[in-house]
């Protein structure tokens, strides 16, 4: 049975933060996971999960200035103070929380660039390293060019060279099957050929990013493979709800019943 994380970054947006944790438990998640999130205390986020009973699995190091185009900083020259700073913070927050895996956002940088490269191994050799006195994993997650023109990650390839080249058992590869697809395809001999690598699977449809029973990606059979593989840790479901403006997140849920495994 795979473990479902509801990503309150993206479903239930219909609500305020702290009360899409309840709505993920009455809809039977027991797993969410979280993009940003700094804008609340983290003991606030706590006591949101502790009395819906939910385990948060997952959040992500801080965008930055999002306005002003920064999507992360770790493969960005120059601002190894600023990552230092979004990584403690991104440690105060899962200690907070509770959840053992730490998305590192790479950020936009030139993946051509040596410099780039050699402030991101730095940079993800740190966090690996402070990452492990705690008891975390440190994910990494290639992402569409199309989403974020210019981010430094795009491929599985690419993410497996990194990991070789930092060298730590407890840095992972975030299988984003929507970034995969539209950057890369061939979903399911790819997750198979990395699956040792893998720490964290993601889902959405393709091309429009909604729930995982439309759009061009057969979820019943890349889920069921997952499944197979024997992959024992989490699938975050990371849509933008289509359903909506049917009636909120739970409206489109039925995806649980038809394609997952
Ligand atoms: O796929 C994504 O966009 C996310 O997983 C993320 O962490 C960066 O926005
Ligand atoms: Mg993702």
């Amino acid at each position: 049975m795979l473990k479902y994380a509801a990503n309150l970054s993206y479903l239930y947006t219909e609500l305020p933060l702290v009360d899409r944790f309840a709505a993920a438990a009455a809809d039977g998640f027991r797993y969410v996971e979280l993009h940003e999130p700094y804008s609340r205390l983290a003991a606030e986020l706590r006591n949101a999960a502790l009395q819906a009973h939910v385990q948060t699995v997952l959040h992500n190091t801080a965008f930055g200035d999002f306005a002003a185009g920064e999507r992360g900083l770790a493969a960005v020259p120059g601002r190894e103070a600023d990552f230092e700073k979004h990584l403690h913070e991104a440690f105060v927050y899962s200690s907070q929380l509770g959840n053992r895996l730490i998305h590192v956002l790479a950020g936009v940088a030139d993946n051509g660039s040596s410099a780039a490269r050699a402030t991101y191994l730095r940079n993800l050799a740190l966090a690996a390293t402070e990452a492990a006195k705690r008891g975390l994993t440190i994910l990494i997650e290639p992402i569409n060019t199309r989403d974020m023109p210019g981010y430094f990650l795009n491929t599985i390839e690419q993410a497996a060279d990194i990991q070789d080249a930092v060298g730590q058992a407890n840095l992972k590869i975030l299988f984003d099957c929507y970034h995969v697809q539209i950057m890369q395809g061939d979903l399911v001999r790819r997750f198979e050929r990395f699956r040792e690598r893998i720490g964290h699977v993601q889902i959405a449809s393709v091309p429009e990013r909604h729930e995982p029973d439309t759009g061009e990606v057969n979820y019943r059979y890349v889920l069921s493979a997952v499944a197979v593989s024997g992959y024992d840790d989490y699938i975050g479901c990371e849509y933008r709800p289509l359903r909506d403006v049917h009636g909120g997140t739970t409206a489109g849920l039925g995806w649980r019943h038809t394609v997952a495994p």
